[in-house]
């Protein structure tokens, strides 16, 4: 297996309280380690266990990665301790593979391990059991033989610094964010076998994509997270301005979305990515006639994927200028993005007051400050164009005056 020769460069991230904490590997006792990482001191006298997932095909990786959670969760003892885990080479881009990491108590231990015997027989997994030595204060990690291959590897678990990338930004390009349609149409082209859906989204495409030149009439983006008054203001805008109303995703795409946000990351965002491309042409077409404005485009599909891929504090985004945040040079660049930002108990007050139902991301920005910080902090950073923003507090009116004041200053409306 390709990962093994380089498994002893690897660090293994296990995230606990949703902090992560690094571990590597090597192959000899050397005798002067420093103590185990916290994962295996809090441990204690029960077995840990890690399962990571190896698929070759990224859409197989990303399908079976989803459904491994919950076949865990449903077939391991309920006392049997489940925490995301990863494995990666330091800074090296794409080299991150996902599973989880266990903890199990002496009676589950034996359950537990038949559960993992059966999983590295039928499914592309690498399963690793980890043993103290010397009363805890040293931890060796057993690499499981795969059927039909050699001896358990032996390495001895040692601690590792934090990486000067956080793990979970090293596989974003093509994985979660696509900077050109090739690849996100590539994606949901290899998913037509097993999402019948991707081939009716296919056929909803431009056939030509290009960087064509910027329309006549100035292209307004609004974005925002949900209930900052997006279509509060981009309708007032649309009638001020005798302007075309357009939004991404486009509305042809409606009877796929909710197919698609039941989709793991690789596809759902191949599928706003794609999104993006036929609201541009459609924008192209609309923008020859009258100003556009547009409900939503690609800092949303983007701050939203970046914000999900990486974890906990806004600090483990990916830095300020790093080329995650530039804007794919394929797609047609709006004349102004105008983010609307809105403190988070009046954007809660406006949500229970609309009262409608959520997706599971805009839930989960309720529950989670982190997310909600990590999603307004990745809109600031994209550029290309870059976004300017507007308190969407005062009245609807206010909003709107304003931002209109900006789009006068700059589209010479
Ligand atoms: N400036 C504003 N002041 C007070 N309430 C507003 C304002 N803009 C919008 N609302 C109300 O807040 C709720 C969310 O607005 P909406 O335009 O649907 O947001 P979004 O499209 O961003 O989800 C709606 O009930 C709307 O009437
Ligand atoms: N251009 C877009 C628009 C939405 N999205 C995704 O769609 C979700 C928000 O859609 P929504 O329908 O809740 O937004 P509102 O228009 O209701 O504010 C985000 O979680 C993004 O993941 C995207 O990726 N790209």
């Amino acid at each position: 297996m390709s990962l093994l020769p380089h498994w002893s460069s690897r660090v293994f991230s296990v995230e606990l309280d949703g902090a992560p904490i690094y571990f590597g590997v090597q192959e000899k006792f050397r005798g002067e380690e420093a103590p185990p990482p916290r994962v295996f001191r809090d441990a204690r006298r029960d077995s840990c266990y890690s399962v990571l997932v190896c698929n070759r095909d990224r859409i197989g990786r990303a399908k079976f990665y989803a459904q491994l959670k919950d076949k865990l969760s449903r077939d391991l003892p309920p006392k049997c301790v489940l925490s995301p885990m990863s494995s990666f080479l330091p800074d090296v881009k794409d080299s991150l593979i996902r599973g989880y990491f266990l903890r199990a108590d002496s009676e589950c231990a034996s359950l537990t391990e038949r559960i993992l015997g059966d999983l590295i027989q039928h499914d592309p997994v690498l399963v690793c059991s980890y043993l103290q030595r010397e009363n805890g204060k040293l931890w060796t990690q057993h690499l499981w033989p795969h059927p039909g291959s050699e001896t358990p590897r032996e390495y001895c678990v040692v601690p590792s610094a934090e990486p000067q990338y956080h793990p979970s930004t090293l596989n974003i390009v093509n994985s979660d964010v696509f900077y050109s349609f090739e690849e996100a149409y590539e994606v949901l082209k290899k998913c037509g076998d097993i999402i019948p859906e991707a081939t009716s989204v296919l056929e909803l495409l431009p056939s030509r994509v290009e960087a064509r030149s910027k329309p006549d009439f100035p292209v307004i983006v609004i974005e925002g997270l949900d209930a900052t008054g997006k279509t509060t203001l981009t309708e007032s805008l649309r009638d001020t301005l005798g302007a075309v109303l357009l939004q991404s995703p486009p509305q042809c795409l409606s009877p796929w979305r909710a197919r698609f946000d039941q989709e793991p990351p690789l596809i759902r965002r191949a599928f706003y990515a794609l999104g993006n491309y036929i609201t541009a042409e459609q924008i192209g077409q609309e923008g020859m006639k009258t100003p556009v404005i547009v409900d939503r485009f690609w800092h949303s599909t983007a701050a939203y994927a970046i914000a999900t891929a990486v974890s906990g504090s806004p600090c483990n985004l990916p830095a300020e200028g790093s080329e995650l945040y530039r804007w794919p040079s394929d797609l047609l660049q709006p004349s102004l993005v105008v983010l609307l930002t809105l403190d988070p108990e009046e954007r809660k007050r406006r949500l229970r007051d609309r009262g409608q139902g959520k997706t599971k991301e805009e839930q989960e920005l309720d529950h989670s400050q982190h997310f909600r910080l990590r999603v307004e902090e990745a809109y600031r950073r994209i550029i290309g164009p870059s976004c300017i923003t507007v308190d969407a507090s005062p009245s609807a009116d206010q909003v709107l005056q304003q931002v209109l004041r900006l789009i006068r200053g700059k589209c010479h409306l």
